[in-house]
């Protein structure tokens, strides 16, 4: 018996023995160490001290039923030690009997499992993990055959575990990795027992994809590499993403052409080429005329397709090894590389010029355009890509200069002509201030009457060194700085005191004409204003007429309608300049609150051999007469031309064929000259 109590203390089990009621009578050292209880403590108390109260209640009773029937009950606790850690407990409890069967005690022998049931939980999840991961897992053995994969290898490979067990992992080669690439990877797992990277695998169906694979060596206890996991993630949609952020990045959406930014950097590379091979570069920049006309008339749709039309245009002058580019807007850049004869370049710059000026249809609309290219060379003309482009940009002003639809070299000089212009804007914000601005006036005739109807103004400008500088030069430098406001309301009051004086000394029938400029309305000229210059200069307001180009028609037409309404409220006249030039329509003749059409010099200039413009101007003629308007032609140099006009139908005619431009002491000395000789001098 003492033998047997021996037993019980050094059993490496918990041992606990209750009476029949359940209270305990021993627990052996076991269970002191495992519980954290001492005998004493636990002793004369019910084993539900232990409860972690995980077990609900009908397990207890079911227990305790099982063994009051006299059976032994074996199962799990999950029990709370005095700390309060809990610890697993595999438990074996038998009814003890005395001699007559009757039960007396219960004898409970426990084990600690804790360890095993953690081992059993992590392998668990392990199993939950490989199972449910987004990430295709596959495992092979110390040969590299496949041992076993996961449900997403299949989802993302294609292949079932059937399929793929017992097989080398060859099977998912895409072919697009070279041997040294395996290799490398091999030599990585092997000796890093590591390897992790982007690679092209293959799916069952054959499509190709790239993944994300991380490959670890699993090795045994001697450090021998036993099996090899493999877990993959399919980054196709993330490198579409990363292709498309790339994609937005360097090229122009509307085109598909490289932007501004791949164009530098194509360009700087092509500057390294050029330096190591000894050879040229040209760099084309190459600006749409009369685009923005067509974006504001037509909108922002036919504008867009248009350009995507010119990009295909250009792109079939030049070769497929040669960079264009959209900088945005409507300007187009062209990278040639080797070049070495100017006359090829110059013979793509036509090339370009040519197909762009071709006439474009687009929803049933015939559309035309002009093109102005500047070109320079590297390393001739500079050797940076800022200073590249920014000489093909003047020469492509300079181009524009010139008349648009050519093409022009960039040279030394107009670097000289780009300062020259900034110079005279400087000099045009004191030209006001020193009186060096003139009204010039140019008579309008009646040549069926012979008699002067009205003048137009036309400013002018005394330059103290340059002598008479043309608005065609300074009215654009004004309107780009701002100065036609002031400008403009100078020639106003001038002109319209200068017609008073007119019609104080005897022309009281003689009207006047006066430009405006689209800038003069974003500049805040109002027609308050105009209505106090007409009031101090005593005028009727119908002597005057504003002069307005279509172009300011057509830009912000809804603003434009408004500012133009309320000069024609006060009762002055609106005649459309170089009408004919822009596209022209009947609907917006009857939106626009216009009066007198002025026929465009460059219509009348081969009157009347150029049959082409001989239509014109009838259809013009023809189209003011349905609309009650009145008509002037402009630019009228010969008498063929004057006699053509007057015989169609036009008789209010301009030009240097009657009078140039003069300044008002002429024009005065002009109007007093007998209307007879009006044009046979
Ligand atoms: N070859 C030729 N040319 C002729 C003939 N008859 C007249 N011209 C020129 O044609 C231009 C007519 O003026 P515009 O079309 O209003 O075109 C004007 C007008 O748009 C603008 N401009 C002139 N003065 C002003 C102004 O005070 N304000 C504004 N905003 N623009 C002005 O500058 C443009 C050019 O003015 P100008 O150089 O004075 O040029 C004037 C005039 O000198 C001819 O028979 N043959």
């Amino acid at each position: 018996m003492r033998k047997l109590g021996r037993v019980l203390e050094q059993s490496p089990a918990s041992v606990m023995i209750t009476n029949i009621n359940g209270i305990i009578e021993y627990v052996n050292p076991r269970f002191e160490k495992v519980s954290g209880y001492s005998a004493e403590e636990v002793v004369g108390k019910n084993p539900r001290i232990l409860k972690s109260g995980d077990k609900t209640k009908e397990e207890y009773k079911a227990m305790w039923d099982s063994l009051l029937a006299g059976r032994e009950w074996r199962g799990i606790f999950h029990n709370k030690r005095k700390d309060g850690s809990i610890y697993w407990e595999s438990a074996s409890i038998s009814p003890l009997r005395d001699d007559r069967g009757q039960i007396t005690h219960f004898i409970a022998v426990k084990e600690d499992v804790t360890a095993q049931k953690r081992a059993e939980d992590q392998l668990r999840m392990n199993a939950t993990v490989f199972d449910t991961t987004q990430e295709g897992i596959m495992v092979t053995d110390a040969d590299n055959l496949i041992k076993t994969v996961n449900p997403s290898f299949t989802r993302i490979t294609g292949y079932s575990s059937e399929e793929v067990i017992g097989q080398s992992p060859s099977i998912l080669s895409s072919g697009r990795h070279d041997d040294g690439f395996y290799e490398e990877l091999w030599d990585s797992v092997l000796h890093k027992r590591y390897w992790s990277g982007e690679i092209w695998n293959r799916r069952k169906d054959g499509s190709v994809y790239p993944e994300w694979l991380s490959i670890a060596a699993i090795p045994d206890e001697q450090g021998i590499a036993k099996e090899y996991v493999a877990v993959f993630s399919d980054i196709s949609k993330h490198k579409e993403n990363e292709e498309q952020i790339l994609y937005q990045a360097n090229y122009d959406a509307l085109t598909g052409l490289p932007n501004r930014s791949l164009f530098s950097d194509r360009l700087d590379q092509a500057i390294g080429s050029a330096l190591r091979e000894q050879w040229k570069l040209a760099i084309l920049f190459v600006d749409l005329d009369q685009f923005k006309m067509v974006n504001d008339t037509f909108g922002h749709v036919m504008g867009d397709e248009l350009l995507q039309l010119v990009a295909k245009r250009i792109s079939d002058c030049v070769r497929e090894s040669d960079t264009i580019a959209r900088f945005g807007g409507d300007e187009f850049v062209i990278l040639l590389q080797d070049v070495s004869d100017m006359d090829a370049v110059a013979h793509i710059a036509t090339k370009v010029i040519d197909k762009i000026t071709k006439v474009f249809t687009l929803y049933e609309r015939e559309i035309f355009i002009g093109a102005s290219v500047g070109i320079t060379i590297f390393p001739d003309d500079a050797m940076n890509a800022d200073s590249l482009l920014r000489n093909a940009d003047m020469a492509m002003y300079q181009a524009k200069d010139r008349g648009r639809n050519n093409y022009q070299f960039f040279t030394a000089s107009m670097q000289k002509r780009t300062l020259e212009r900034q110079q005279l804007e400087l000099d045009l914000r004191l030209a006001v201030q020193r009186s060096e601005l003139e009204i010039y006036y140019q008579p309008v005739v009646d040549a069926e009457f012979e008699k002067i109807v009205s003048v137009e103004a036309l400013l002018r400008w005394n330059h103290p060194h340059r002598g008479i500088v043309n608005p065609g030069v300074f009215i654009p430098l004004a309107e780009d700085s701002g100065l036609i406001g002031p400008i403009g309301e100078w020639v106003l009051q001038g002109a319209c005191e200068q017609l008073n004086r007119w019609h104080n000394s005897g022309h009281s029938d003689l009207r006047l004409a006066v430009n405006l400029s689209s800038r003069q309305r974003e500049l805040g000229l109002e027609a308050g204003y105009l209505q106090q210059i007409l009031q101090e200069s005593n005028l009727d307001p119908d002597m005057l007429s504003l002069e307005i180009t279509e172009s300011l028609l057509l830009r912000d037409t809804e603003e434009a309608i408004t500012w133009l309404s309320s000069f024609k409220t006060l009762g002055v006249n609106l005649s459309i300049d170089d009408f004919g030039t822009g596209y022209s329509s009947l609907s917006y003749l009857k939106r626009f609150p216009v009066d007198i059409l002025k026929i465009d010099r460059s219509f009348v200039s081969d009157l009347p051999e150029n049959t082409g413009d001989v239509k014109l101007v009838k259809t013009i003629v023809a189209m003011a007469d349905s609309l009650n308007l009145g008509l002037i032609a402009e630019g009228v140099e010969t008498k063929a031309q004057a006699d053509f006009l007057v015989q169609n139908g036009c008789s209010n005619l301009q030009g240097y064929y009657y009078a140039r431009p003069m300044s008002a002491a002429d024009m005065s000395a002009w109007l007093q000259r007998d209307m007879r000789s009006t044009g046979t001098t």
